[in-house]
């Protein structure tokens, strides 16, 4: 299995896990500290370009839902927004499903990760690849994009 993973794409990699509804098996949920919450750590090096995990949850369209007002609220901490079609579409990953992606946080400054759109079968899914070598014991992160999150504006002692 890993000797056939290796010689698959970040891309095909990415696609396998997703038909799956797999997380990499050394990646792991870790409570950080009260204000950050949870994190997604690895236990094992992660090489630039490598698919990390996939962000899982109900896609929709605001504009042909109901959630749309809570969405433009902007009140759900677990919506990642993105455009599809010359449209806005969300993904709504707040049902805690024991998937990993819905836990990564933020890091808007130097993140591990960046988030990128694949398909399959004709739908979106959202996908989190490497950026730089991510070591062992460090958490995974991405930059949840241009917005002026409140933590950003907190300094962490941590
Ligand atoms: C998609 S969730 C990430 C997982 C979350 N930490 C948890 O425990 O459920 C997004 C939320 O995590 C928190 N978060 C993400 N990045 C953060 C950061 N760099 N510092 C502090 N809190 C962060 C914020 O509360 C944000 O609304």
């Amino acid at each position: 299995m890993e000797k056939k993973r290796r010689q698959l794409t970040p891309e095909q990699d990415a696609l396998e896990y997703m038909l799956a509804c797999r997380d990499k098996p050394f990646l792991e949920e870790k409570f950080i500290n009260s204000f950050k919450g949870k994190g997604v750590f690895t236990s094992r090096a992660i090489e630039p370009s490598a698919f990390v995990v996939e962000y899982r949850g109900n896609i929709f369209s605001p504009k042909h839902t109901t959630r749309r007002k809570k969405w433009g609220d902007n009140l759900n901490k677990y919506f990642f927004e993105f455009s599809w079609k010359g449209a806005q579409w969300c993904v709504d990953a707040s049902k805690d499903d024991g998937t990993l992606g819905r836990l990564v946080n933020d890091d808007h400054i130097s993140p591990n990760c960046e988030m990128k759109k694949m398909f399959s079968e004709g739908k979106p899914h959202l996908c989190l690849f490497a950026v730089t070598k991510i070591s062992p014991g460090e958490e995974i992160t991405y930059n949840y994009g241009d917005s002026s999150y409140p933590w950003r504006s907190t300094v962490s002692l941590y």
